[in-house]
C-alpha cells in the first residue's frame, strides 16, 4: 500500500486522492494511485462509426431477465440458501433489472419455498420461474406467487432423441397446452426453444408462430450450447421478428466466447429481453454476464442505461455473488476487474492525465469506481511521474522529473519495484536536490542489485553526456559557421 499524501496512516484505501476528491476511492485498489485528470468525466462524443439507426434494434429499449437466481444456480459451485437469495435478489432490484428468473419450484421442496418467499419481498422487478414445458410443473409454478413462467423445452435432434424424446409434434401441443393453463391463471408466459441454434428453422419457425397466435408474452431464443456467432445470431432473431408479433427473449451460453457480442446482436436484430446472470455464471463457463452487458450498452446508449439501472451498484452485486458462489471476480472483469480502469504505459498515462476519453470509452464514475495511473515500471514515462510527485507534494522543473524518471526506470530495470519503492525513488531524488548529504534513492537493494544499479547509473549518465554532445553539434551543425559571429540587422 502507498503511503498517503498528507502523511497520515493509510486507512484501508490507497491512500490518495480519487478523481472525486476523497480518500479511499469505492473501487479501492491499495497500491495504484488515483488520478484527476483534466477531464472528468468524460465529454461524450458519438463515434463516428455509430451504426446507422435500424427500425427493429432494441438496444435502446431493451429489458434484463437476470438470472443468477436460476441459472447461477447452475454453477458448478452455487449453492444459494433462502437467505442468499433474498439477499441477491434484493441487490438485483436495487440495481434496477426489470425480471429475476428463479429455479424451477419443481426442482425441490426448498426450491418451491424459495421461490415463495421471494414473491412476497415485494420487489420492484418481476418474478419469473422457470420451468420445463409439462403440465405439472407449470401447476406448481402458478401457484407460488409468481408474476410468469419462462417455459422450455429443447427443439434440437440432439435433445429430442437424447434429452426428453419428445417430436416436434408432440411438443407443439404440449406447449399450446401449457401456455393456455398459464394465461388462464393470468400469469406472463414466455415459450422458449432449448438449443434453438442446432435446431431446424422449419420447426422453429412453426412453432414460434403458433405459440405467438395463442397469445404469449415473449418467445425465447437459446443458444444452449454457445455454438452460435454474432452473425447467426442477427439472422434468426431477425428472421423471427418478422414472423411473430410478441416479445423475443434470448438467452447466450458463452463457451465459445460470444454471449456478449450476441445479446448485442440480438437487440440489433429485434430481440426485446437478454437474459444475464451475475459474474455470468451458470452451466460450464455460464451465460452473458450482467456486468459485462452494462459495458456494451452503457457505450451503445448511455442514457437509456443510466436512466435505469443504478450502475452504481454493480460491484456490490458481483462481490456479493462472487463470495457466495467462493469466486474471485476475475482480474479482466468488466468493469469491476482489478486492473479494469488501470492505465500504465507512460503514453497512455500521459494522455489519460490530459483527457480520460483518449484511452478509456466507459467512465469509471458512471459505476462509482476510480482510474488509476500504475507508474512503477520500466514502461512509467515523465508525465506520470510528475503527476505522482504532484501527488506527493513534491514540486521539481521539468529536466529534473525526467532525470528521476531516468532513475525510477533503471532501477526498475534491475529489479521488479513496487508503488513504495517508486514513491521512495522520488522523495529521495527530491531530497538529494536540496540536500548536500545525499540519500540513497532506494534502501534494501541486495549487494547484487547494488552492482547492477551502479552499472545502469554509469550507463545513463554516459548516455546523458553523449546526448548532450550530440545536441550541442546538433545546434552546431544548424548555423554555418560563417554566420555564427555575423549579426543580422533589419532596418
Ligand atoms: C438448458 C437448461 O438449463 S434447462 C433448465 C435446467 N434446469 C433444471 O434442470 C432444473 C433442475 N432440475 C431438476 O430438479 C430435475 O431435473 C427435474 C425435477 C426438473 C426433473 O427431475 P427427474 O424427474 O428426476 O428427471 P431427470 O432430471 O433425471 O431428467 C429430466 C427429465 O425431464 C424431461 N425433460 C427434459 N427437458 C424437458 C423439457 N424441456 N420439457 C419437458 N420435459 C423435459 C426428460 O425427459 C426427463 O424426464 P424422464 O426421466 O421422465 O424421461
Ligand atoms: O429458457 C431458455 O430460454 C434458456 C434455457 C437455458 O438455460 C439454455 O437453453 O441454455
Amino acid at each position: 500500500m502507498c503511503p498517503p499524501v498528507d502523511g497520515t496512516p493509510a486507512n484501508g484505501s490507497n491512500g490518495h486522492a480519487n478523481a472525486n476528491g476523497e480518500n479511499g476511492a469505492p473501487g479501492n485498489h491499495p497500491g495504484y494511485s488515483a488520478i484527476q485528470s483534466s477531464h472528468n468525466p468524460h465529454p461524450h462524443h458519438k463515434s463516428p462509426y455509430q451504426p446507422v439507426g435500424d427500425f427493429l434494434s432494441n438496444v435502446s429499449r431493451f429489458k434484463i431477465i437476470e438470472s443468477t437466481l436460476r441459472e447461477g444456480e447452475q454453477f458448478a459451485n452455487a449453492y444459494f440458501d433462502l437467505d442468499a437469495k433474498i439477499k441477491i435478489a434484493k441487490a438485483l432490484d436495487e440495481f434496477g433489472v426489470d425480471y429475476i428468473e428463479l429455479t424451477s419450484p419443481a426442482a425441490s421442496e426448498q426450491s418451491r419455498r424459495d421461490c415463495e418467499a421471494i414473491c412476497k419481498l415485494g420487489l420492484k422487478a418481476k418474478i419469473l420461474t422457470h420451468v420445463r414445458c409439462h403440465l405439472e410443473d407449470a401447476k406448481i409454478a402458478v401457484e407460488t406467487g409468481v408474476d410468469g413462467l419462462d417455459v422450455v423445452i429443447g427443439t434440437s435432434s440432439y435433445l429430442r432423441e437424447h434429452s426428453h424424446g419428445k417430436d416436434m409434434t408432440y411438443i407443439k401441443n404440449t406447449a399450446l397446452e401449457v401456455i393456455e393453463f398459464v394465461k388462464s391463471k393470468g400469469k406472463e408466459i414466455r415459450f422458449s426453444s432449448e438449443d434453438s441454434f442446432r435446431s431446424d428453422l422449419v420447426d422453429l419457425l412453426s412453432i414460434y408462430s403458433a405459440v405467438d397466435k395463442i397469445g404469449v408474452n415473449r418467445v425465447g431464443i437459446a443458444d444452449t450450447v454457445g455454438c452460435a456467432s454474432p452473425r447467426q445470431v442477427y439472422d434468426l432473431v431477425r428472421t423471427l421478428r418478422g414472423v411473430v408479433s410478441c416479445d423475443i427473449e434470448t438467452h447466450f451460453h458463452n463457451d465459445t466466447g460470444c454471449a456478449i457480442a450476441n445479446a448485442y446482436c440480438a437487440l440489433e436484430a429485434g430481440a426485446t429481453h437478454i437474459d444475464t446472470s451475475v459474474l455470468g455464471i451458470g452451466e460450464r463457463n455460464g451465460i452473458t454476464p450482467l456486468g459485462g452487458l452494462m459495458a456494451r450498452m452503457l457505450v451503445a446508449d448511455r442514457d437509456y442505461v443510466l436512466s435505469k439501472y443504478n450502475l452504481k451498484k454493480l460491484k456490490e452485486v458481483e462481490e456479493l455473488v462472487a463470495d457466495y458462489v467462493e469466486v474471485n471476480v476475475p482480474f479482466n472483469n468488466y468493469i469491476t476487474g482489478f486492473c479494469a480502469f488501470t492505465h500504465k504505459a507512460g503514453i497512455h498515462a500521459k494522455a489519460i492525465l490530459n483527457n480520460p476519453s483518449t484511452y478509456e470509452i466507459i467512465n469509471p464514475a458512471d459505476f462509482g469506481l476510480t482510474r488509476y495511473v500504475h507508474f512503477a515500471s520500466r514502461l512509467t514515462g515523465w508525465n506520470a511521474i510528475k503527476s505522482r510527485a504532484d501527488q506527493l507534494g513534491l514540486n521539481m522543473t521539468d529536466a529534473q522529473y525526467k532525470d528521476c524518471t531516468a532513475k525510477v526506470k533503471a532501477l526498475a530495470d534491475v529489479r521488479k519495484i513496487t508503488l513504495d519503492d517508486t514513491d521512495a525513488i522520488i522523495r529521495a531524488y527530491h531530497h538529494n536536490l536540496h540536500n548536500e548529504k545525499e540519500v540513497p534513492l532506494l534502501e534494501g537493494l541486495t549487494a547484487e542489485e547494488k552492482k547492477k544499479y551502479i552499472a545502469a547509473e554509469q550507463e545513463l549518465s554516459s548516455e546523458k553526456e553523449k546526448r548532450q554532445l550530440e545536441e550541442t553539434a546538433d545546434v552546431q551543425a544548424e548555423v554555418p559557421a560563417n554566420k555564427k559571429t555575423k549579426t543580422v540587422t533589419v532596418s
